[in-house]
């Protein structure tokens, strides 16, 4: 029999934990049969935990591997009734022993990172909405590309997750130095653009962005099943006159849809929409919602929006057509608002990082030569140089 059933055991020790910052701090834990229940003083809630969670999840090196980071433990044949042995918390560690003898360890900064009640990761959002007036001022955004290596690199991240855009200045008007600044957030994502591009009004594609009209604000990739997440613009020739580019923060369109426009909110997050690229040799073709949320927090992720490359509406039943029409001219009038959009002249030697997840783009009418560069980064990519500049790959 274990030496804790039935009965509350409770351990106390003095104990420092990085993660939540508040030392020292008194941590306990509670056995309750089939979970424990670990509490630490400066944890805002306790964390019960399956003790088949915890057998799963203990990091020695035979259950772990220390070079993978795979897991080698037989979950799949793992006694589903397993309870520890013994429990002890020393220092800022649970330690366990199982029936069998083995022997696990999990710091208290483990557990409140990975077990549900803690889940920081999931919860994590350090997005500021912005408007036409709030829209920090370009001098705030900008990175001169010789700091980009270092703290430069963690600026332009936090500009990325707060606003969704940041400006890396002092860079070559070239495709080399695009390339070069652009991998520093990740590797370009090939697509059947290619790995970067060149545009200019020059008809090269089949697709309005190679002319001088006007676009309004959009979100590229609505066609594909994964929209590229980054979108970088680097401006190589100004047009002498207009070519201004337009940003739109989708996070503040979900808001105001949500709490002025519910019902237009709940259908664009419940109905697909196809998108299309047709042109090129391609039939690309997606078929998603406008507004896609995390799936365990239920958080706003992912605005897909552009009204030019919508696919025949062929998906939806006769009454939902007839909403959607509704629906999609309360959306176009919040995106096209007076108040939403900010207007920047993108000038040669500067880099300009879209989260196309979440800021749409456009740009005015021009006239004359115009050329920018560019390239894709994918949502995979981002995050995972995210993870690893900001320091959040707990994941280990
Ligand atoms: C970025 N690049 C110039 C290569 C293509 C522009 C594509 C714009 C397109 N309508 C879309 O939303 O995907
Ligand atoms: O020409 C521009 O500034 C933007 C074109 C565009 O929307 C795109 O390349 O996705």
């Amino acid at each position: 029999m274990p030496t804790t059933s039935g009965s509350l055991r409770k351990f106390s020790s003095s104990l420092e934990s990085q993660s939540v910052g508040i030392t020292p701090v008194v941590a306990s834990v509670h056995d309750h049969g089939s979970r424990i229940e670990v509490r630490a003083k400066n944890w805002p809630n306790s964390l019960h935990i399956p003790h088949v969670w915890l057998r799963d999840h203990c990091r020695c090196a035979q259950c772990y591997d220390p070079k993978t980071f795979q897991c080698n433990f037989d979950v799949a044949t793992m006694p589903l009734n397993i309870r520890p042995s013994k429990i002890a918390l020393l220092q800022d560690e649970l330690h366990l022993t199982w029936p069998d003898g083995h022997e696990s360890r999990y710091t208290l900064q483990f557990l409140w990172h990975h077990s549900h009640g803690g889940h920081t990761s999931h919860a994590r959002d350090t997005r500021v909405a912005w408007s036409a007036k709030t829209f920090p001022p370009l001098h705030q955004i900008s990175v001169p590309e010789s700091t980009i290596s270092g703290p430069g690199l963690r600026k332009v991240f936090t500009l990325l997750e707060q606003y969704g855009v940041a400006l890396i200045t002092e860079v070559s008007p070239d495709l080399d130095s695009t390339i070069a600044v652009s991998n520093h957030i990740g590797p370009t994502l090939k697509t059947f653009y290619g790995d970067t591009w060149v545009v200019r009004a020059n008809g090269e594609r089949a697709d309005a962005a190679y002319t001088r009209v006007a676009l309004g604000a959009h979100t590229d990739g609505t066609y594909f099943t994964q929209a590229p997440r980054v979108q970088v613009f680097h401006m190589v020739e100004a047009a002498p006159e207009g070519g201004e580019t337009l940003l739109v923060d989708g996070l503040r369109v979900a808001q105001v849809m949500q709490t002025k426009h519910p019902d237009a909110y709940d259908f664009f997050s419940t109905h697909a929409i196809p998108g299309q690229y047709i042109g090129d040799g391609q039939q690309q073709y997606a078929l998603l919602k406008t507004f896609i949320h995390h799936p365990v927090t239920g958080a706003f992720q992912q605005f897909r929006y552009n009204l030019y490359d919508r696919a025949p509406l062929s998906t939806l039943s006769v009454g939902a057509v007839e909403q959607y029409y509704r629906h999609l001219q309360t959306l176009a009038s919040v995106v096209t608002d007076q108040d939403a959009g900010v207007w920047l002249k993108l000038q040669p030697g500067s880099v300009l990082f879209v989260d196309n997840w979440r800021v749409l783009h456009g740009r005015a009418a021009f006239s004359g030569p115009r050329c920018f560069l560019g390239c894709y980064i994918s949502n995979d990519d981002y995050i995972s140089t995210l993870r690893t500049v900001m320091q959040l790959n707990v994941m280990k």
